[in-house]
């Protein structure tokens, strides 16, 4: 499977239409999907080139078709609208039709199009709910996967597709520490949108929970601000809410070494349909934000493993020296304390896995239990095994991590990213094909 198609450092976040970006309404002007499409050279890898190498494609636009769904690899954006869905429909004929719907419009608004007429005929409803009027297609990208209750639910082959299940896509299971909330958790069906303008991605979540009406209900959302990783060498390194540089050493893009061996499902997976797409484990993580702030620096340093400043491990002196989890201090004792979050999710103590963060923070109000801010981590993390890489990871930050005092996981989701999709086809396809 060739990785050079998606693993594209589209130009970084150009929020505005100001910025260069590509708005809905010259779009239509430009003749449509088909004809931006041909005019630039955005398009399907069937088509010919459209990769991240592809300077021909307008500003704003990531494309939709490749080998992998975009969305992963692509560097990511500033902002997160996560939707989990319910099915509500009993055959795989109905499920084919949903996802073929939902093809069709994210390839519109992914190409910063809407979804159909805004204004059309006066006496029905419009067939685009029309907030992203006018907007650039702001690097939107939307992500689908699939989750396990989608291939049996309560024991049951529900839509007759259990034997198509990925290898891996079973239940996480309960981990050290959880504490779920069943309404944050799960879900038949997901879709990120990710875009660098919180009105682009949220218009697309709700158009297509439109085009779902009667096939899938929203089970749960979740908005994310600010992303907490880089995914490309193209990005600085952001903050997370306890002011920490996070995803220093997240795997990148453009190491497609990497992305084979951690990201990308390859080979091992018995189920052809599947290979060339990847795990996604999404994990709330309520943040004790009031706690933290109390704590001295310090101490924060020493939770984490990190200078809270320049993000270097306490062992170095910049953000990307070499981690050394053995150099002891003139105490004797390792200077990463032996319950550092770095070193408990270190490689080196983990078999050598990784996982590609891709998570945003939050803030939904305030608890009203407590009168403390619901803020936190919207952890999300691609791999090519959840179960070699995340839950392997999580079960000894579960168990030992000095971050554990404040923070809690609070919502769950596992769910398979299908392969990319070809100019014409449709996400899913080959769980369709014999
Ligand atoms: C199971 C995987 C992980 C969870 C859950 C997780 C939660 C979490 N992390 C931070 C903040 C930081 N994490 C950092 C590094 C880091 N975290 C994980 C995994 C999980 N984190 C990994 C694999 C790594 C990289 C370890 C390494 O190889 O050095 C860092 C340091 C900067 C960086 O490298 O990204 C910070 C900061 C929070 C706040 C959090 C839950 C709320
Ligand atoms: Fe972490």
């Amino acid at each position: 499977m060739a990785d050079d198609q998606h693993d594209r450092p589209a130009a970084e976040a150009s929020p505005s239409p100001a910025a260069g970006g590509l708005t809905r309404r010259r779009a239509l002007l430009g003749g449509g999907i088909l004809g931006v499409a041909a005019a630039t050279g955005v398009g399907g890898y069937a088509a010919g080139k459209a990769s991240a190498d592809d300077h021909t494609a307008p500003a704003g636009i990531v494309p939709f078709h490749g080998p992998h769904q975009a969305g992963i690899a692509t560097p990511a954006q500033d902002r997160l609208v996560f939707g989990a869905f319910d099915l509500q429909i009993e055959t795989a004929a109905e499920l084919r039709e949903l996802l073929r719907e939902w093809t069709r419009a994210a390839e519109l608004m992914t190409a910063g199009r809407p979804t159909g007429t805004v204004a059309g005929h006066p006496e029905v409803p419009p067939e685009d709910t029309g907030e992203a009027e006018g907007l650039p297609a702001a690097q939107l990208t939307i992500t689908f996967g699939f989750g396990p209750s989608l291939f049996e639910l309560d024991g049951r082959d529900r839509l007759g597709l259990r034997a198509k299940r990925p290898r891996a896509l079973r239940p996480l299971g309960p981990l050290p520490g959880d504490e779920l909330d069943p309404a944050r958790s799960g879900g038949d069906l997901c879709v990120q949108a990710c875009a660098n303008d919180p009105q682009v991605a949220f218009h697309a979540i709700r158009n297509l929970a439109r085009i779902a009406r009667g096939s899938a209900v929203l089970r749960w959302t979740q908005l994310g601000f600010g992303r907490t990783s880089s995914t490309s060498r193209s990005q600085a390194t952001p903050r997370n809410l306890m002011g920490f540089k996070d995803g220093t050493n997240n795997i990148r893009a453009e190491d497609t070494d990497k992305m084979r061996r951690f990201v990308w499902v390859g080979r091992e997976e018995p189920q052809a349909w599947f290979r060339g797409g990847s795990y996604l484990v999404a994990r709330r993580i309520r943040m004790f934000i009031e706690s933290w702030d109390r704590d001295r620096l310090s101490d924060q340093e020493a939770v984490i493993g990190r200078d809270k400043v320049s993000g270097a491990p306490l062992t170095g002196e910049r953000e990307f020296d070499e981690v050394d989890l053995d150099i002891k201090g003139s105490d004797g004792l390792t200077v990463i304390p032996p319950d550092a979050h770095i070193r408990l999710a270190a490689p080196k103590i983990n078999d050598g896995q990784s996982i590609l963060r891709r998570g945003y923070s939050f803030t939904d109000g305030i608890d009203a239990r407590t009168g403390q801010l619901d803020a936190g981590l919207f952890f999300l993390a691609y791999q090519q095994d959840p179960h070699r890489q995340f839950v392997a990871i999580q079960r000894k930050l579960g168990v030992g991590d000095a971050l554990n005092e404040y923070i809690k996981h609070v919502g769950s989701g596992l769910f398979a990213i299908p392969p990319g999709i070809r100019r014409g086809g449709y996400v899913g396809q080959g769980l369709f094909e014999r």
